[in-house]
């Protein structure tokens, strides 16, 4: 069966992030993932984890000034002493939030530089990057996101991430495989999961169009989640969607999986 984890920055945010923990526990996850901790020490993240014995699947490096529409720096040819910084950042937060996954966003493209220099920025510094996480246990990720939500994101597709994992070593880099940006962009879900399994080492979920929880959209999700686990994924999806009314009312299509951890 599939393992869930909570994505706190969506979920429950009926409650200030640090009372979402009790929240996911209580409704069932023993995983939990986030977009960015950076506002919250380290320790209290730490506390909130073991006092709700959930464990910590994902995070993200900071990304630049989010509030002002940045999206990562891995592929910004004039932030590269930036991005050591947030690589140094986050390692020090995946080391006391003992996280074995770190999302690693590309940015968008400025305009007027050309593909290549992007490119060659972007595996320059996932090149560092797995470096330095490979001395901690961690795996670095990278995701492929739709147009619609993020105009502009360098990285669009499975096979672009793929290639890119493919020339650093998929053993030092992984794909995050997030079902609802490769509904949007491709298509095709479970096709693609099998095309790249041996590159997935993260998966997201939401349903499509609307982002919300699996069974408010398009998608045959009870199919999808039955061939991810047929086909031997054993790794994480994390439940990255807008509930549509309450969170914990949403949370009907995870009666089957709760017991898995
Ligand atoms: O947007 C997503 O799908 C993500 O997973 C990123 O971490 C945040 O943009
Ligand atoms: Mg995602």
């Amino acid at each position: 069966m599939p393992r869930f984890a909570a994505n706190l920055s969506m979920m429950f945010t009926e409650a200030p992030f640090l009372d979402r923990f009790a929240l996911a526990a209580r409704a069932g996850f023993k995983a939990v993932e986030f977009l960015f901790p950076y506002e919250h020490p380290a320790a209290e993240i730490a506390k909130r984890l073991a006092d709700n014995g959930l464990r910590q699947v994902l995070f993200n490096l900071p990304p630049g000034d989010w509030a002002r529409g940045e999206r990562g720096l891995a592929a910004l040819p004039d932030r590269r002493g930036e991005f050591r910084e947030a690589l140094a950042r986050a390692l020090d937060y995946a080391a006391a939030l003992s996280c074995p996954r770190l999302h690693v966003m590309a940015g968008l493209r400025p305009e007027g530089v050309p593909h290549d220099t992007l490119l060659a920025t972007f595996a320059a510094n996932l090149d560092r990057a797995a470096e330095e996480c490979a001395k901690a246990g961690v795996k670095p990720v990278i995701e492929p996101i739709n147009h619609r939500d993020i105009p502009g994101y360098f990285l669009n597709t499975t096979d672009q991430a793929a290639a890119i994992i493919r020339a650093l070593g998929p053993e030092r880099i992984g794909m995050q495989f997030d079902l609802y940006h490769c509904q949007v962009t491709e298509g095709d879900l479970v096709r693609r999961v099998e095309r790249h399994l041996p590159l997935i080492a993260h998966m997201q979920v939401a349903d499509t169009p609307g982002r919300n929880e699996p069974g408010t959209g398009e998608v045959n999700w009870p199919f999808v989640f039955r061939r991810i686990d047929e086909l031997g994924y054993r790794g994480w999806i994390g439940c990255e969607y807008r509930p549509a009314g309450e969170t914990t009312a949403g949370l009907g299509w995870f009666a089957p999986y709760r017991n898995e951890t």
